[in-house]
């Protein structure tokens, strides 16, 4: 995936609700249901009142999957502290949340320079023009739908102004929406312009995970088509 260029559709399962036991089966599985990339919930029991998982854990999965994207969602205070253990481990992508940063501009370049690519996520109260100043310094925005911490919660419909705001500023950004997102909402993120989709109970808890995922893409290329036409 390169810095800004034309946005095409990507959906990336959330594990956060799978089987952890058997982390790396469920992630292949995923992989062969037919998911763009990985999406893997970081949370440190201090940004968010929830545990999950770090770098040790994301070092033992690449291996087993040496060319899978890996995008980490950084729940976590003082997100700077993680970025080279993170490149070391093999991830791709690194999404801190603003909310969590001192200096913005300074953790941007640190994770561009790591190899890494640039996300900059925000929490449901964060407005969307806490990150316009930096935004030649980032590759993706994450727009959270529900509060973070947990999976299964409902989507926060509201949010779709920053996503359609977004779409309409930066229409080569990489715009990932998270938090409640399945068959049922996939045609509101994907009209308002999302091209990164994170699903995470909707897919893991189906009977059927390429299904899901196969709805969710239709929907997603159908909007991204509309949208092109319309231009
Ligand atoms: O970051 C988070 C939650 O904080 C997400 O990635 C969820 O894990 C997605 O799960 P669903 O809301 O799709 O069940
Ligand atoms: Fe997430």
């Amino acid at each position: 995936m390169s810095r800004h260029t034309q946005p095409c559709c990507k959906i990336g399962p959330s594990i956060l609700c799978a089987d952890l036991s058997c982390l790396a089966e469920e992630c292949r599985k995923m992989i062969h249901s037919g998911a763009d990339y990985l999406h893997l919930d970081v949370m440190d029991g201090h940004f968010v009142p929830n545990l999950t998982f770090g770098h040790p854990i994301v070092k033992c999965l690449r291996p087993k999957m040496p060319d899978v994207y890996f995008d980490m969602h950084m729940m976590v205070q003082n997100p700077e502290k993680w970025v080279e253990s993170m490149a070391d481990a093999g991830a791709n992508q690194y999404t801190f949340h603003v909310e969590a940063c001192e200096d913005i501009p300074a953790l941007c370049r640190k994770i561009q320079e790591s190899g890494m690519r640039v996300g900059v996520g925000l929490k449901p109260g964060t407005p969307v023009e806490t990150i316009l100043p930096y935004s030649d310094l980032f590759d993706v925005v994450l727009i959270m739908t529900v509060e973070p911490g947990f999976g299964g919660q409902s989507f926060m419909e509201d949010m779709m102004s920053k996503v359609q705001y977004l779409r309409t500023n930066f229409p080569h950004l990489d715009i990932e929406v998270d938090g409640g997102i399945g068959p049922n909402t996939i045609d509101i993120v994907a009209e308002a312009g999302a091209n990164m989709i994170v699903s995470g109970t909707a897919i893991t808890g189906a009977s059927d995970p390429s299904q899901v995922i196969a709805l969710l893409r239709n929907s997603v290329e159908n909007a991204i088509q509309k949208s092109q036409l319309e231009r």
